[in-house]
């Protein structure tokens, strides 16, 4: 675990105590976009076009943030143009690494074995953490785009012409509630779970994780009224909830400490995540195995002897209730 100063990796945890104990989260720093037509992203972001074969993503198949990206990668139907290698479980002193023996796939595209080679392929001064998801343009040979939030929007809609899916996660009418909902969710469910995690004070532990059930609360109760979070329209904001709730019972409660209620607790949420889990598409995303290895094998900051646990046991087949609230399912561009 570490990042990169000028190029050179440094095995390092995250600095917890130059912020009172809080875990900061570094803002991406590659954001380049793709785009249909290769004209700029929607903030003015260089943008390369979209082509078959040109790109390929990184991802941990353990990871939240890279699973997002994995799931519209699927249901946009980008299998074919958009490749995929999958880093180890294990994030240890070199960080990720595509080591086959450990569960990774292999890096087929650039051969390297530690995923931080390819932050300073792509600029070998590079200074900053090496996430996944990050996404790789075989034509320039760098990685273009290491924000997930960013990868989402792109999937859902540079690649159509191209594959003619038009399933729209973003329409235009449910923007303003997408923004509102995923800005909660990202501070305080998302990013939350982390924060509470790492906290190394009892007073910011406790904080983030009020703020994290208050969260939990407000969904609760959101989605006693309406099916998805937008409401009758399945949208990125259900996805992005998606891939921490499916990770809170197996890892989150026990391991960050994140242990008021179980998802399994909540009759809403529980539901809610069955029938996502259920969608077409979704369920073979998910590898229990690699997020339970990664998150109890790697911080051995808070699980010094690295035991994985067998449990829970989860049931995610058995049948939603969701039904009984008005559904449209995923929108789809005229
Ligand atoms: N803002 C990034 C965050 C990605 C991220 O933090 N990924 C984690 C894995 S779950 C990671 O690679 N962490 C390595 C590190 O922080 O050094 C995104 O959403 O794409």
């Amino acid at each position: 675990m570490g990042l990169l100063v000028n190029g050179e990796w440094q095995d390092k945890w995250y600095d917890t105590q130059s912020h009172g104990g809080e875990f900061v989260r570094e803002s991406a720093k590659l954001r380049d976009w793709v785009t249909a037509d290769g004209g700029p992203g929607p903030d003015g972001q260089p943008g390369v076009r979209a082509e078959a074969g040109r790109f390929h993503l990184y991802v941990s198949l353990a990871c939240p943030w890279a699973h997002r990206a994995l799931i519209m990668r699927k249901l946009k139907g980008l299998d074919t143009l958009i490749g995929v290698s999958h880093t180890s479980p294990l994030m240890l002193d070199q960080g990720w690494s595509y080591h086959r023996d450990e569960g990774a796939s292999g890096d087929a595209i650039n051969g390297v074995e530690y995923h931080h080679q390819l932050y300073t392929l792509t600029d070998p001064r590079y200074t900053g953490r090496v996430t996944v998801p990050a996404l790789w343009d075989k034509q320039q040979g760098r990685i273009l785009n290491n924000e997930s939030a960013e990868l989402v929007r792109m999937f859902d809609s540079a690649f159509d012409g191209l594959t003619g899916n038009r399933l729209e996660f973003y329409p235009e009418d449910l923007r303003e509630a997408i923004d509102a909902v995923n800005a909660d969710v990202y501070d305080n469910v998302n990013n939350g779970v982390y924060k509470t995690g790492f906290a190394t004070e009892q007073s910011v532990y406790e904080k983030h994780y009020e703020a994290l059930f208050a969260c939990l609360d407000r969904l609760e109760a959101r989605l006693a009224e309406q099916r998805y979070l937008a409401g009758a329209w399945l949208t990125e904001a259900d996805i992005r909830l998606f891939t921490t709730l499916i990770r809170f019972d197996a890892v989150y409660f026990g391991h960050f400490k994140c242990n008021r209620r179980r998802i399994e607790d909540y009759p809403q949420l529980a539901n809610y995540l069955r029938e996502l889990y259920q969608w077409p598409g979704i369920a073979e995303t998910v590898d229990f195995d690699h997020i339970k290895r990664h998150y109890y094998y790697s911080h051995d900051t808070i699980n010094p002897t690295r035991i994985v646990p067998r449990g829970p046991q989860l049931d995610l087949e058995r049948p939603h209730d969701r039904g009984r609230l008005e559904g449209h399912g995923i929108r789809e561009r005229d």
